[in-house]
């Protein structure tokens, strides 16, 4: 049977205005200026370390300085609460729910470290869903390395894996691992459609029982 393994950040839930609200908050408070939403936005998808760098970057700062380890250390503390401005774009749960009633087991690989990761999964109750959950911190590499991906997928022993992201991260994962890719594609992503390998691309998480049942199928 199959393994639907999920990205987090921009395909199942839309946490950018927490990550930025956060972000820009810890800059003020070590007395720069806020970063425009649409730049950290783009910082979005390679893990904490890689955020947190590039907005010391953004400010003048080198980007693996002082100000690093303390910065990493804040974020780490605020991204325990920051859900208050993030959704689950529509459809999530009722995909999930039919995937699941086609057999499929389902799981997660992120670069969101894990403890964030847990708890805005337990904060909208969707934790419930998958089986297998793979934070950016929880190998020592992380996306676009395919080794987390390959590890959700042996841990769920299905025969076929479908991975579902949003990103060039994702993409490039999805193929360095031999996976299908399915892109969805009101994510953050930088990059056109017609650029990025996928499968299959959707808009909708109404589509995406279909575009599986599909795979499924070949
Ligand atoms: O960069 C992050 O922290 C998370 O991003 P992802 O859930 O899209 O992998
Ligand atoms: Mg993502």
């Amino acid at each position: 049977m199959t393994a639907v393994i999920f990205d987090l950040d921009g395909t199942l839930i839309d946490s950018a205005p927490d990550i930025i609200a956060a972000s820009n908050g810890l800059l003020v408070e070590a007395g720069y200026a806020p970063l425009p939403p649409a730049q950290i936005k783009g910082f979005i998808g390679k893990g904490l370390a890689y955020l947190i760098q590039r907005l010391l970057e953004a400010v003048g700062e080198v980007p693996d300085g002082p100000m690093f380890a303390p910065m990493f250390a804040k974020f780490t503390i605020r991204y325990e609460t920051a859900f208050d401005l993030t959704t689950v774009y529509p459809g999530v749960v009722g995909a999930l729910e039919d995937l699941a009633g086609r057999g499929c087991a389902l799981g997660i690989c992120t670069n969101k470290p894990l403890v964030p990761t847990r708890t805005v999964l337990r904060h909208f109750d969707l934790t419930r869903h998958f089986g297998v959950v793979y934070g950016g911190d929880s190998l020592a590499v992380r996306k676009p390395d395919p080794a987390p991906l390959q590890a959700a997928a042996a841990d769920m022993g299905r025969a076929r894996v479908i991975f579902v992201g949003d990103s060039e991260v994702d993409a490039e994962t999805a193929a360095r691992a031999g996976v299908a890719f399915l892109l969805f594609t009101e994510g953050y992503r930088k990059t056109a459609v017609q650029d990025l390998p996928h499968r299959a691309a959707f808009n909708d998480f109404k589509q995406l029982p279909g575009l599986v049942a599909h795979i499924m199928e070949e």
